[in-house]
């Protein structure tokens, strides 16, 4: 019997973490619980939450918490991420500067915007952050400079 999950599964599975990482959220001047779940290229899934300060612009979102918290485990190929807040009515989605940490590592992967039924929009990264700057843009920058002398 073939033991191996369908993508549909996979996404389900991630979708259903993200709802769960809301839980752990810390949000006491906000109120606004977001969960987020990040499927690495090796199927490890890896979630965050929104972290808030008294210092409110220390802030940081559910997402950015996942990739710092991937990141430093040592993964940096990632499939996709959902995010989930509480909204009913619309799909939550990523602000823009997370919107820039997740095209940092690639403008072709998936993220996920979840309803609290699970529906979902999906986006790439990339279409989130058109004409985004990206660690390519840096090495164009170097070498425009190096020709230039
Ligand atoms: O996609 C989003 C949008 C907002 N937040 C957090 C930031 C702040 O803690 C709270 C209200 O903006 O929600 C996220 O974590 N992810
Ligand atoms: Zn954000």
């Amino acid at each position: 019997m073939e033991n191996k999950s369908s993508d549909a599964d996979v996404i389900y599975k991630l979708l259903k973490s993200s709802r769960d990482a809301k839980k752990a959220a810390y949000m006491p001047y906000s109120k606004f619980p977001v969960g987020a779940a990040l499927l690495c290229a090796d199927g490890t899934v890896i979630k965050g939450c929104n972290v808030e300060n008294a210092s409110y612009g220390l802030s940081i979102c559910a997402e950015r918490t996942a990739i710092v918290k991937a990141v430093s485990e040592g993964y940096r190929k990632f499939k996709a991420i959902a995010i989930s807040s509480d909204l009913k009515n619309s799909h939550i989605v990523p602000c823009g500067a997370c919107r820039q940490f997740l095209v940092e590592f690639g403008t072709d992967w998936d993220v996920y915007m979840t309803k609290p039924d699970l529906s979902y929009k999906m986006m790439k990264t990339g279409e989130l952050l058109p004409l985004s700057f990206v660690p390519e843009s840096l090495e164009e920058e170097r070498l425009s400079n190096s020709i230039k002398g």
